[in-house]
């Protein structure tokens, strides 16, 4: 008994082994390689037009031996062809039984695809025919080294005169294409056997020439010719691009995922059979396939493709890798193709009349008008996958695919704006007059993104007034500015009867009573029911209100913007920290354009799949996404944009929600203006009672005050300034921000000056949002808050020069924008007194040249209240107090003294926290500002 052999033993052998069988396998290649052109002139017309049988090795092999049975026998007749196969994978691959060698009993699956599938006798095999002549069509191909090593072959001139036949042939199919012959019918002739068992020449190449060819150091391959192909990642498959090779065909039919499409012409397989093809492929000499990209895993052993060029000398092929890439646009009238490296795609865009080459990205850009062609050629290249532009992006750009416009701007005609009031009309800036002509260029659909304090609402109100025929209209604004929109439409539109104007202020009123309806987000989820019939015209103010989707305040809303005819949408800051929070506005204007949330996410929003599902938080594409919305849903002028068209301070009355004065807070100011206008009151107890107003009027706010500053914040206004007069409104600010964690500063009268200027520079710096809550008397003067440029007033006070040296903390040296500053005025309070009693100094001042501005002029609704007899009454009383010299340091000393829980009530405020300044300080600063206002800054 022998002793066993050693596992090293048995690895030298089986490494001999294998050499030997590789040595083998080449030598049988070359022949086999000629094999195609000795059969491609046997009759065609029996050929099965199906591909898969085409190029079938049992057809071939019925050619090798003529004594074979004709009915299709697939098996190998050369004996020395079927080495016996020990690979394991091999095994795998052809344990098939209908391609099991019968006639040898003691055949085994070969575990070299080449050896397997191929065996000519080596005698058929045509002399001295150029190897690329029969097989060139891959190995010449952009490859020029190649084929003219190949052509230097010694046997490159001797051509039998029926190969040459052949040579013609090939040449035609190769050339025609210039791709390799992937007609199976092509690849069927080719691969056709002599029925009569002779090959067509009938020249035979002697065996001694084959072994000749490796004598004279030539690689073998070189003289039969190599095939370069690829392999083209297709999502969870693979396809090969090659040109025909018996043996490789063999190895496709081996492999369990084997699909041919004949659209294509090209075999395809599923990656779980990437590893066994690429492995059997390195065993067929002259086969070089290039591997896919990043799927080296597949493979077990590194690619030898590159062994095989080093065998044959070749310089390195191009690379074959698959590119996968998408189209981007980059202009109004460009596209990018971002996509990496491929030298056939670059061939290809050089023929683009339009490309652009940018050095910095590295990117090819086209015009619009050669998308399509482009596209179409780009699909002619199996390895690369540009994806294109989405449909929404094609169709709205369609007149620059079109060629129809390749403006760097869109021509926006001008509306003709005859049946809106003139009065609005005419007061238009230009720039707001722009942004009616997009507006009706888009037909009334559109995001007015413009920036703050630009005069959405005036621009809102023309749209919709020019689809006036198209009402009742519906306005959906924050609760805190219902009121102001009533004014603002009383104020520009006079043809229309205020009567006609519904503002919905609880969940019974009802939404379709005016022609003009305003409700609040809020309420307009509760009064959804009533939306039908659907308004035809929709303004919603502030539209990032609408941002998230899940809200009822959404839900509410999106249907019926939907449905709709004209939806003018209004926000100065559309989307505060990510493109998600656009979706919503977008589908509301067009709702055709991302009707599935994902398409968007996917292509602007970066989403990544998480293991708890997407994630749509980030952002690409904004370029693109900036171009879209431009061009069909939004427009947006910064306020650096239009500066020069813009006042140094737009002014604006925010009526505030009278609604949220509670039925305590109201008894007590309707007790305050009764005491006012007593009869047989003394002056003393008449000033009294009107400071008790002040007050009353200061606690009745506070909600409303604080809904405005959130409604501000949520709106994404990063920095401004609130001042308020009574301690308690400071309070109640600052606890509320405080809740919020909104960063903020407050100064009052209890602040020192060294706190005052620390507190000062920490807003001026503070990079987020910040408010500095202030108090009237205590800091409006001194101080410079020229990082922000909005003041809003919570409280009014009677002194129109102190409300200016207030402004001008924001509006000073160093402001480089224009300011706007909102006036909260509450109805039914004492503001109904204070605010026109403050337009009418102005006024007076102005007139006298001591105001820089017409402050009614510039404010809606100067008179928004008509005065009755009793209001006369008490106007006339706020004006004597206020107009008296010496009368606001008497009225401030009232207030001091004032005591609202000796009032009969039922409030019990304290006193320290009515006002927001120690009294003393307050009287000096009062005269002060006096001083500064008269002869202003
Ligand atoms: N053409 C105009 N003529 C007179 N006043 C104007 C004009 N345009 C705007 N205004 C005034 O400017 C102020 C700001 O306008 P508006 O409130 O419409 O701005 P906005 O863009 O809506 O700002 P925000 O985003 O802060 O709400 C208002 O008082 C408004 O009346």
């Amino acid at each position: 008994m022998s002793l066993p052999l050693t596992e090293e033993q048995r690895k030298k052998i089986e490494a001999n082994r294998q050499k030997a069988l590789a040595r083998r396998a080449e030598k049988l290649l070359a022949e086999q390689h000629q094999k195609p052109a000795q059969s491609k002139q046997g009759p065609s017309q029996n050929l099965p037009r199906d591909p898969s049988k085409s190029g079938s090795h049992g057809i071939f092999f019925k050619q090798q031996n003529p004594s074979s049975s004709s009915h299709g026998d697939q098996r190998p007749q050369n004996p020395h062809s079927f080495p016996p196969n020990t690979s394991e994978q091999a095994k795998g691959m052809w344990q098939r039984p209908e391609e099991m060698p019968t006639a040898c009993p003691s055949y085994r699956p070969p575990n070299q695809v080449t050896v397997a599938g191929i065996s000519p006798p080596l005698a058929n095999s045509p002399p001295g025919v150029p190897s690329q002549q029969l097989w060139g069509c891959e190995l010449g191909q952009g490859h020029p080294q190649a084929s003219l090593e190949t052509q230097s072959t010694p046997f490159a001139n001797t051509t039998h005169e029926p190969l040459a036949k052949v040579k013609n042939f090939q040449e035609t199919a190769a050339s025609s294409s210039g791709q390799p012959p992937r007609d199976p019918e092509l690849e069927a002739r080719m691969a056709r056997p002599s029925t009569s068992g002779q090959n067509i020449s009938g020249s035979v190449m002697p065996r001694t020439e084959g072994r000749l060819q490796q004598k004279a150091g030539t690689p073998l391959h070189r003289v039969v010719g190599s095939q370069q192909g690829r392999c083209i990642r297709n999502g969870e498959r693979f396809q090969v691009k090659i040109g025909y090779n018996e043996a490789l065909i063999a190895v496709f039919k081996s492999l369990p995922s084997r699909s041919y499409d004949p659209a294509t012409k090209t075999w395809n397989f599923s990656m779980t059979d990437y590893g066994p093809l690429m492995k059997a492929a390195q065993r067929l000499p002259g086969i070089t396939l290039q591997p896919l990209e990043g799927a080296e895993g597949h493979v077990e052993s590194p690619s030898t493709s590159s062994g095989i060029i080093a065998k044959t000398g070749l310089p390195a092929a191009p690379s074959l890798a698959f590119v996968k890439g998408q189209c981007v646009l980059i202009s109004r009238a460009r596209f990018e193709a971002d996509i990496s490296y491929s030298e056939d795609l670059i061939a290809l865009f050089k023929q683009m009349d339009s490309r652009k080459y940018d050095v910095k990205t590295r990117k090819w850009s086209f015009l619009l008008e050669e998308y399509s062609k482009l596209m179409e050629r780009v699909r002619g290249l199996p390895q690369v996958q540009l994806d294109p532009l989405p449909k929404t992006l094609t169709l709205a750009f369609a007149a620059q695919l079109q060629k129809t416009s390749l403006s760097p701007v869109a021509d926006i005609p001008e509306a003709d704006l005859s049946r809106v009031d003139s009065k609005l009309v005419s007061s238009l800036l230009p720039f707001q007059r722009a942004g009616v002509n997009f507006a009706i260029a888009q037909r009334g659909r559109l995001l007015l993104a413009d920036d703050m304090g630009l005069g959405k609402t005036i621009q809102a109100i023309c749209i919709a007034a020019y689809y006036r025929k198209e009402w009742p209209l519906l306005v959906v604004v924050p609760s805190s500015v219902r009121f102001t929109w009533e004014q603002a439409f009383c104020r520009w539109l006079p043809s229309l009867n205020p009567v006609d104007i519904n503002v919905v202020v609880t969940g019974k009123d009802r939404l379709t009573d005016g022609l003009v309806n305003i409700v609040s987000f809020d309420l307009l989820s509760k009064l959804e029911k009533q939306l039908k019939p659907p308004f035809k015209v929709v303004i919603i103010d502030e539209s990032h209100f609408l941002k998230n989707i899940k809200t009822a305040r959404c839900r509410a809303a999106m249907p019926l913007l939907k449905v709709a005819k004209r939806v003018i949408l209004l926000s100065g800051t559309p989307a505060m920290s990510r493109p998600a929070e656009l979706y919503t506005q977008i589908l509301a204007v067009r709702p055709t354009f991302f009707p599935q949330f994902h398409a968007f996410g996917l292509r602007y929003c970066g989403a990544k799949r998480q293991p708890w599902g997407w994630d749509y938080s980030g952002s690409s594409n904004l370029g693109e996404l900036k171009l879209l919305l431009e061009e069909a849903v939004m427009l947006r002028r910064l306020k650096g944009d239009v500066l020069s068209q813009l006042p140094a301070k737009q002014r604006k009355m925010v009526v505030v929600a009278p609604g949220q004065i509670n039925a305590r807070t109201r008894a007590a100011l309707d007790a305050a203006a009764k005491e006012m206008t007593t009869k047989d009151k003394t002056k003393q107890q008449q000033k009294e009672a009107l400071i008790l107003f002040f007050n009353r009027t200061a606690e009745a706010k506070i909600p409303s005050i604080i809904e405005y500053i959130l409604d501000l914040l949520e709106s994404g206004r990063e920095k401004f300034l609130v001042f308020a007069h009574h301690k308690v409104v400071l309070d109640a600010i600052t606890k509320e921000l405080e809740r919020k964690r909104v960063q903020h500063i407050r100064i009052d009268g209890s602040t020192s000056s060294a706190d005052r200027e620390d507190l000062c520079q920490q807003f001026q710096l503070s990079p987020g949002p910040a408010v500095a809550v202030l108090s009237i008397t205590a800091a409006n003067m001194g101080l410079t808050f020229s990082s922000a440029d909005l003041v809003v007033f919570g409280e009014l006070f009677w002194n129109p020069g102190v409300l200016m040296q207030a402004e001008d903390r924001v509006h000073r040296i160093g402001q480089l924008s224009s300011v706007s500053i909102h006036y909260l005025v509450a109805r039914g309070t004492a503001d109904d007194y204070l605010w026109p009693l403050i337009q009418e100094k102005i006024k007076v001042l102005g007139e006298a040249g001591l105001s820089e501005t017409n402050f009614s002029e510039m404010t809606e609704a100067t008179d928004y209240f008509s005065k009755d007899s009793k209001q006369q009454k008490i106007y006339n009383l706020f004006q004597k107090s206020f107009e008296e010299d010496g009368n606001d340091m008497e009225l401030l000393e009232a207030a001091e003294s004032f005591d609202p829980g000796s009032q009969d009530t039922g409030d019990k405020l304290d006193e320290s926290t009515l006002t927001g300044s120690p009294v003393k300080k307050k009287r000096f600063e009062f005269f002060d500002n006096w001083d500064s206002f008269t002869s202003p800054l």
